[in-house]
């Protein structure tokens, strides 16, 4: 089974490049995403992306992970399974047991991540439902944070005799 990576992004990260480049920058999701591949494949491991507004639909795509959920398909191979996720929650970082609970569910090691560095601004920011479950937090990077992310995890998988 080769080694696969879901990069998950969540609210309002489809308008980086757009959305308060003094706070995140100028590069876009479509050029975070398609660096992560080209990155991806030069390590030897697949990548999945995914980005929804949605909280449900989050949480929808997590359960995937493990075969689980509304949207998954008998058809759905082992072969397809995910090995490590890496999830920009977005302002559900600071709202969302319900994607802390899904990623526990799955239990898949993943990397938190922000483009910000989230103990820098309002306080509330500071506070992450991910954090302390997460195999490593990722924040203030920038978009590098994402290449940062993926070397981790498939070093990460590697560790794990993936
Ligand atoms: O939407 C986001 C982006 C963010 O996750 C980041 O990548 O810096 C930080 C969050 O606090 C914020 O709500």
């Amino acid at each position: 089974m080769s080694r696969r990576i879901l990069l998950i992004n969540g609210p309002n990260l489809n308008l980086l490049g757009k959305r308060e480049p003094h706070i995140y920058g100028s590069t876009t999701l479509e050029d975070i995403e398609t660096q992560a591949r080209q990155q991806a494949h030069e390590l030897g491991v697949e990548i999945d992306t995914f980005q929804s507004n949605h909280e449900g639909a989050i949480v929808d795509r997590i359960q995937e992970t493990a075969g689980w959920g509304p949207n998954v398909r008998e058809t759905d191979t082992p072969g397809k399974r995910v090995s490590a996720i890496i999830i920009n929650a977005g302002a559900l970082t600071h709202t969302s047991v319900a994607v802390r609970d899904a990623l526990a569910a799955v239990a898949i090691p993943f990397v938190e991540l922000h483009v910000s560095n989230v103990h820098a601004r309002e306080t509330f920011r500071a506070h992450s439902y991910l954090s302390d479950k997460a195999v490593a937090v990722i924040c203030g990077m920038g978009a590098y944070g994402y290449s940062a992310a993926i070397e981790f995890a498939a070093q990460h998988l590697k560790i794990e005799g993936e």
